[in-house]
């Protein structure tokens, strides 16, 4: 059983994590850099470790800094949220090696999707659907020969990259070999691994993920689906589950298989395997072996908390549910509120001087900030989400706009009028949009 488990992240993810060991009387030790002594989750963790200066890499990527938290501190379990060294499979290695609990996938499976050609190898193996392409690597030399293949457009990925690093689309053969020379050395100067794979380029499909969590034993679940499209330079704005575009059946259908093959490769913790959808097919792009920003719409539709899940397997208990108890109701949406310029999307870093969460049935906001809390500039620029769910879509739609108004967060710039605008919006209304329907439409507004 785990008795104390060091939070390695910051903000809401850390804020929500600590909240999930507190109701399971898990006594918490929240690390933090000198621009976070006063975040709202180092208040309130039973107790807190400086681990270094502003910077990431010598503050929260800094795995000595971190594995030392743990001994001071006597913390058995560490829990890496997302981002920093939550795919990390080095870090969860080393805490293994120290017998600390690192809360999430295993070493070998965090690699395996974490390297995209053998993701996607695994993947097909396990019976996912995956976009036709390369069957592993292509070289310079081969490379003609399997566009040819494929057929054009085609697309470029770096195994190494993910989540939109390191792609290069080639329209015709003129543009192959640059499209491929420049993709491997953008891969080798970002990531060192100049290795890259090709796809078929899917034009306008929309960006659909399912979650699973796994006992490690050979039991998985899927909790269903989110429609992650709308969405700006591959960050995520409005997230929703369940997606507009799918009926029961490709929900049921697309959801088993991904549980299935959770159940073949005994996958152990919460994951989300990523698809393109366009005309009713999936195709499988990557699995992320972490728990995601986006996670409290799964939550929502299936009142499952996904941090217990994570905590209560890694600590041998196995799955709280069967996939028989999972029933989805209603309907989510979560918005990211960022500190920047709504419209040309500028970090807006500085105090907030008045902060007003909205309340009401079905409405939560994620966020560690409050009055007078100061943004540091150093990190990512999320500052909260709201999450919102009703009974149906066109009720859930009803409720957020009701709650954006009534969000006030004064002091700095935020994109809440994004989506004041995106509420009003035809499309939106209609569920009809693909994973270029939002910087097409911002693109229409300047
Ligand atoms: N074969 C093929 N065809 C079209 C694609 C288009 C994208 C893509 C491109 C641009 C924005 C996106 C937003 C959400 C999901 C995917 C995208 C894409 N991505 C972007 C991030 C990473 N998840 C994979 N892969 C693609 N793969
Ligand atoms: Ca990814």
């Amino acid at each position: 059983m785990i008795s104390k488990v060091l939070i390695a992240n910051r903000g809401e993810i850390a804020l929500r994590v600590l909240r999930a060991c507190k109701e399971l009387g898990i006594a918490t030790v929240a690390v933090h850099s000198t621009a976070d002594a006063d975040a709202m989750h180092v208040r309130l963790a039973d107790e807190s470790v400086c681990i270094g200066p502003p910077p990431s890499r010598e503050s929260y990527l800094n795995i000595h800094q971190i594995v030392a938290a743990c001994e001071i501190t006597g913390a058995d379990a560490v829990h890496p949220g997302y981002g920093f060294l939550s795919e990390n499979a080095k870090f969860a290695e080393i805490l293994d090696a120290h017998g600390i609990t690192f809360i999430g996938p295993t070493a070998e499976h965090i690699r395996i999707m974490g390297d995209k050609i053998t993701a996607k190898q695994t993947a097909q193996e396990l019976g996912i659907p995956v976009v036709p392409g390369s069957d592993g690597e292509v070289r310079p030399e081969n490379a003609l020969e399997v566009a040819r293949k494929i057929g054009f457009p085609v697309l470029i990925k770096a195994t190494a990259g993910g989540g939109g690093r390191g792609m290069k689309v080639a329209r015709s053969e003129a543009d192959l070999d640059e499209a491929v020379s420049t993709a491997r050395s953008e891969a080798l100067a970002a990531f060192g691994n100049d290795a890259v794979y090709m796809e078929k380029y899917l034009g306008k499909p929309r960006h659909i993920e399912i979650q699973v969590v796994g006992d490690g034993m050979g039991n998985a679940v899927h909790l269903g689906e989110r429609d992650c499209s709308l969405q700006r330079r591959h960050q995520k704005v409005w997230e929703e589950a369940n997606s507009p575009a799918l009926n029961v059946e490709q929900r049921m259908k697309i959801g088993q298989v991904c549980a299935d093959a959770m159940k073949k490769l005994k996958y152990r913790g919460a994951g989300t395997i990523e698809f393109l959808y366009e005309n009713g097919e999936f195709y499988f792009i990557e699995m992320n072996t972490r728990l995601q920003v986006e996670h409290p719409i799964t939550e929502a539709i299936t009142g499952i908390d996904l941090v217990h899940e994570q905590i209560r397997v890694a600590s041998g208990a196995g799955l709280s549910v069967t996939q028989e108890d999972i029933v989805f109701s209603g309907h989510a949406i979560e918005c990211r509120i960022n500190a920047e310029d709504p419209r040309t999307f500028v970090p807006s870093p500085g105090t907030i001087t008045h902060f007003h969460a909205p309340g009401g049935l079905g409405v939560r906001v994620d966020s560690g900030a409050y009055q007078g809390y100061k943004i540091p500039p150093y990190y990512d620029s999320l500052i909260g989400k709201l999450i919102v769910h009703g009974r149906t879509r066109v009720e859930c739609m009803m409720r957020l706009r009701r709650v954006l108004d009534e969000f006030v967060i004064d002091g700095i710039k935020t994109t809440l009028p994004l989506f004041q605008d995106l509420i009003g919006n035809q499309d939106i209304a209609n569920g009809d949009y693909d994973i270029h329907w939002l910087e097409n439409y911002l693109a229409s507004k300047t």
